[in-house]
């Protein structure tokens, strides 16, 4: 086939990559925290204009991420209906309501030990305690209008956990997405900018780089635990995972472009943000079956789209 002639090619190409596939990340501070950090962050009070910015270009989702200033062993400012978490869902859902909300549903941004459970660094980890955490936190989030919420410490049966107190707590229509998290050096990033990283060293519950059917089993229990549908971390080295899960059980699968994709596969230039490489990274996700792709540059790419 002469697919070498532009025309032909310009015609088979197609724009494969648009607005409506990115959810924009927002990693929210409060307004008079001025620290600088590795990563792009947003004030709550900016909040309305960003999800307007974003409204306007297409892009119809934002997942959030908000720590606690107060932090304790049982992360309980987490839950609180006025921690940060909960002003920034308000602050989305008052400027657009129509925008989905996203949220990550974890304990580290919330613990002194930064760990994503409860149960202190030499001391045993409380399942029972840290899927009761994180159930509360969830039913926070969706009394603030939380859309989808997102567990995120890759625990079992934290998942069915949040499914019941949702449900008891007459929040059937919110859905679940957790976090499906392979152990990767790409979270520096992230902890560094939400003072999230854990005391231990490692995250015990994520998934070795090469446990290939342990991935796939991950994501499949927490389907199975009620699951709506999946966040695969990081984007670019889950797509096996992504692909098996997909074939044994269709859900709506996203991956998660997380902040060492963005530090390294992104730089500044006179004009703003280069973001071509992820734009050929999210490409190849759509090709791969990504329903939506999770991203810090989802404002930068659907311009660049433009
Ligand atoms: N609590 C789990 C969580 N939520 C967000 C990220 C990373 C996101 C990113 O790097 O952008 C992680 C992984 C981790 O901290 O181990
Ligand atoms: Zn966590």
């Amino acid at each position: 086939m002469p697919v070498h002639r532009p025309a032909v090619k310009r015609f088979l190409d197609g724009p494969l990559l648009a607005p409506p596939d990115l959810s924009m990340v927002l990693l929210v501070r409060e307004d008079d925290d001025t620290t600088a950090g590795p990563m792009p962050t947003v004030a709550v009070g900016e909040i309305p204009h960003l999800v307007k910015e974003l409204s306007n270009v297409g892009i119809r989702s934002v997942k959030v991420f908000a720590g606690s200033r107060l932090r304790d062993s049982r992360a309980s400012q987490g839950a609180s209906p006025h921690g940060l978490m909960m002003r920034a869902i308000r602050a989305a859902k008052e400027a657009d309501e129509q925008i989905a909300v996203m949220t990550e549903t974890c304990l580290c941004a919330h613990t002194d030990t930064g760990e994503c459970y409860l149960g202190g660094v030499a001391g045993v980890i409380d399942m029972a305690a840290t899927a009761e955490a994180m159930a509360l936190q969830a039913v926070a989030q969706a009394e603030a209008g939380a859309d989808i919420v997102g567990p995120a410490a890759m625990m079992p049966g934290t998942t069915s956990a949040v499914r019941a107190a949702l449900d008891d707590s007459g929040h059937k229509d919110v859905a679940i997405m957790p976090h499906l998290i392979l152990d990767s050096v790409l979270y520096e990033g992230y902890r560094t900018a939400m003072g999230a990283a854990p005391a231990s060293g490692t995250r015990a519950f994520q998934i070795p780089a090469g446990q290939s059917d342990t991935a796939v089993q991950a994501g499949v229990g927490f389907l199975d635990e009620g699951a709506d549908m999946l966040l695969l971390e990081p984007a670019a080295f889950t797509v096996d995972t992504l692909l098996r899960i997909k074939a044994q059980r269709p859900m709506p699968l996203m991956p998660f472009s997380v902040s060492g994709e963005y530090l390294r596969l992104t730089r500044e230039t006179d004009d703003g943000r280069d973001v071509d490489p992820l734009v050929e990274l999210f490409t190849m996700l759509k090709r791969s079956g990504a329903d939506r792709i999770i991203t810090y540059a989802a404002l930068d790419v659907a311009r660049s789209l433009g």
